[in-house]
């Protein structure tokens, strides 16, 4: 049944802490148009395995996760449940799936509403960052545990950024206006971890388009966190970071003598 082994678990909560149950919620419903015609993007293999269950994997991995929510792409939320049904996740995370929407804000919402009463943390994880460490999804929840609204995973840039105006047209070039200072700047991934009451009401009351939860927490003018992320955590978007997530995975499974 299984293609390869259940990942390590990660530390239990310290003692003496009272139980608060933590859910990830995983928008995969994105086409992935980005990298090119084929399956929906979730759905196609890294390492023999599709990025999804990679994805379901990194969640379960983290001893405090207890739910999975699964936002399929809406036309194949019946082949992702056979997929999930078919590869190994630990027997304390239960796994459900819904469909998606157009956009990913909707997908989460959607993966929020089906959310069962009794969970108060809630993640919110990329299908498209399958490689993310336990230690990172761990800190996310260990920030929300300690009293943060919504916490996300940052690294500083790499690269330094201009701020443009649009070109006046395609292949014209772009005018640049600022350089933002750089250091003040940072990438953010998932998971981002959130109070639950906070992420539905964000969901209930914003309508721009945002392109990450923290921002609709942002936008309540909510405070929120960042904590360390991980140059693994990376977003699989075009052809080469399939290249560098075959890579990862493979020295991954060096490492670990499979
Ligand atoms: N309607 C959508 C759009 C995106 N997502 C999810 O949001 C995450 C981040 O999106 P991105 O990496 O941009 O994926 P795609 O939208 O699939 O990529 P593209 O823009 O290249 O099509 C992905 O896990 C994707 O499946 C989603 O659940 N529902
Ligand atoms: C949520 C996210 O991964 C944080 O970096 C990112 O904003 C998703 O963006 P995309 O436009 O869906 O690629």
């Amino acid at each position: 049944m299984s293609d390869d082994p259940l990942p390590p678990s990660s530390p239990t909560p310290a003692p003496g802490r009272p139980t608060v149950r933590t859910a990830a919620v995983i928008p995969a419903a994105g086409r992935g148009v980005r990298l090119g015609p084929g399956a929906p993007k979730a759905l196609r293999a890294l390492g023999g395995t599709p990025m999804l269950v990679h994805a379901v994997r990194a969640m379960a991995d983290s001893r405090a996760v207890s739910l999975v929510v699964v936002v399929a792409p809406p036309d194949d939320a019946g082949e992702v449940k056979s997929l999930l049904d078919a590869h190994a996740l630990p027997e304390r995370t239960d796994v459900l799936v819904v469909p998606g929407g157009d956009s990913r804000q909707e997908s989460v919402k959607r993966g929020l509403d089906a959310l069962p009463e009794g969970y108060d943390i809630v993640l919110v994880h990329d299908a498209a960052r399958p490689l993310v460490p336990v230690d990172t999804v761990d800190a996310v929840v260990e920030a929300v545990r300690d009293g943060a609204a919504a916490v996300v995973p940052a690294l500083p840039l790499a690269d330094t950024v201009k701020q443009v105006e649009p070109a006046a047209a395609p292949g014209e070039p772009e005018p640049v206006v600022a350089t933002p200072d750089r250091s003040r700047l940072r990438a953010v991934q998932t998971p981002q971890g959130f109070d639950r009451a906070t992420l539905v009401r964000a969901h209930e009351t914003v309508t721009d388009d945002v392109t990450d939860d923290a921002g609709m927490v942002e936008r309540l003018g909510l405070a929120v966190v960042t904590v360390p992320g991980h140059e693994e955590a990376f977003k699989v978007t075009r052809p080469l970071d399939l290249v560098l997530a075959e890579a990862v995975l493979a020295r991954r499974r060096l490492n670990d003598g499979f």
